[in-house]
């Protein structure tokens, strides 16, 4: 038996066109967000690849790009489940700075080590900070000690498998294609541990803005073979210009 996984990245967000760090910030899709959202409903379709559940993030720029491309490829209609456990990463006091005014402050390697690193979280950010989402409501259920205040990615990795496990796999058990729209580095956790990926080598690998990528799994829910994006070239192209972000 083979399952189907379809993982999309939000379309460009307000915060990616602005150049900022974004993490838990709510902000929404730009107008070339919103076109890339659609695409990816095109590219959808054009495999013959329509999903049959989705799985989203709480956060707007996910949803928002998930229900553009569903309705561009015929299945608005079809179930949904969102948690937190798919938000981007928290952070941290990076949340609302300019990502090229960072690297300028801070230096090259420690730009890096706070974007890439697999265990070094930037520093937490205070519950009175306006980017805080302390007290936002969308997250009454979490503990305080759940509710993040910076994140490194081995820290996302631990609170998405759960999910991964005990919410995704039993849909794909089911026979169903699934769709899981989420973000930059809540996919990059994902794809860490689909395909194996070391910590150090993980910090290479950037995912685009938009573009459908699509696994094949096998009976233990593994990969079958490298995950393919419906659209490489723009893939390739999305991926280096998030690699740069920060240059000037
Ligand atoms: O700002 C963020 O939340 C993420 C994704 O947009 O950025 P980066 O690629 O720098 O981890």
């Amino acid at each position: 038996m083979s399952y189907t996984l379809v993982l999309l990245r939000h379309g460009n967000s307000e915060w990616n066109r602005k150049n900022l760090f974004t993490g838990w910030v709510d902000v929404r899709l730009s107008e070339q967000g919103v076109e890339e959202a659609k695409r990816a409903g095109e590219l959808l379709a054009e495999s013959g690849l329509l999903p049959d559940v989705l799985h989203t993030s709480v956060l707007t720029r996910a949803i928002q790009t998930a229900n553009l491309a569903l309705d561009v490829a015929d299945r608005a209609w079809i179930p949904v489940r969102r948690s937190w456990r798919l938000n981007e990463r928290h952070y941290g006091a990076l949340q609302g700075l300019d990502k090229a005014d960072t690297l300028e402050k801070y230096g090259p390697e420690q730009f890096q080590t706070w974007r890439r690193s697999f265990d070094t979280p930037p520093p937490p950010l205070a519950d009175d900070s306006e980017w805080s989402q302390a007290g936002d409501p969308r997250y009454a259920l979490l503990s305080d000690d759940e509710l993040p205040r910076t994140e490194a990615l081995v820290n996302v990795i631990e609170r998405l498998l759960p999910y991964w496990q005990d919410d995704i796999i039993p849909d794909l058990a089911d026979g169903k294609t699934v769709l899981v729209t989420a973000h930059g580095n809540s996919l990059r956790a994902l794809v860490k541990h689909l395909d194996g990926i070391s910590d150090e080598a993980i910090a290479e690998l950037n995912i685009p803005t938009g573009i459908p990528l699509v696994y094949r799994l096998g009976d233990d829910f593994r990969p079958e073979g490298p995950g393919r994006y419906l659209d490489p070239e723009a893939a390739a192209a999305g991926a280096a210009a998030v690699a740069a972000q920060g240059e000037k």
